[in-house]
């Protein structure tokens, strides 16, 4: 579902396209899904201070490049980042005033089941990949807001609120009104 969904929804973001080396799976996009690199590739990446933040997640780097985010925070848009938890961390740690927003299968059964119908992994890394997602419900203590993914469209409608709501804050907006104020005097 990536970021097909997210993007027809949120026109107003721009959904950040992370690199791995995970090899792209039927039907992904090189530059659309991910942009699919080698292991040398990404620790040149991470050598050059190139990352935001990455991860490494079952056998594989996954990251997200700085100079995009910060072109299009730059241009006053709002980024959306679709990561796990220790590049979220990260994130937190330098983008503060960010807003994190921890997105669960309704439970693991129901996890297992959506992987195995994709098709795309064996036995052993659908075994890791639920011992991670397992292991990530833990973090959703450091997280703003819980989202379940029981239906597509409903978790989407979930995250436009919270975006919608951060937009509103009083310590996002006070700014403006101070100089509006400032004005009239
Ligand atoms: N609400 C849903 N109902 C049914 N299937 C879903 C739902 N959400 C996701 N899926 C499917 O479950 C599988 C795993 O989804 P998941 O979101 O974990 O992986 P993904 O979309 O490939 O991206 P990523 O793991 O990188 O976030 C995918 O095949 C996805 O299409
Ligand atoms: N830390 C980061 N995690 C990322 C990034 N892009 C994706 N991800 C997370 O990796 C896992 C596995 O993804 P998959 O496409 O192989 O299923 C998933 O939890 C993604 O959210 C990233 O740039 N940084």
């Amino acid at each position: 579902m990536r970021q097909a969904m997210l993007e027809d929804e949120f026109r107003d973001f721009q959904y950040s396209v992370s690199m791995t080396t995970r090899k792209p799976r039927p039907g992904e996009v090189n530059g659309r899904d991910y942009y699919f690199v080698s292991k040398a590739e990404f620790e040149d990446n991470i050598k050059n201070d190139q990352m935001l933040e990455y991860a490494r997640y079952v056998d594989n780097y996954y990251g997200t490049p700085l100079k995009y985010v910060n072109q299009t925070l730059d241009e006053g848009r709002d980024v959306l980042l679709e990561i796990e938890v220790n590049g979220a961390r990260q994130v937190r740690e330098k983008c503060p005033d960010g807003v994190f927003i921890f997105l669960t299968p309704p439970d693991l059964g129901e996890l297992r089941q959506r992987i195995e119908k994709r098709g795309t992994d064996d036995e052993a890394t659908i075994d890791k990949r639920m011992d991670k997602a397992a292991a990530e419900i833990k973090m959703m203590a450091h997280y703003d807001y819980a989202v379940v993914n029981d239906q597509v469209d409903l978790a989407v409608q979930r995250i436009e609120k919270i975006i919608e709501s951060e937009h509103l804050r009083v310590d996002r907006v006070l700014d403006r009104y101070e100089k509006m104020i400032g004005a009239v005097k």
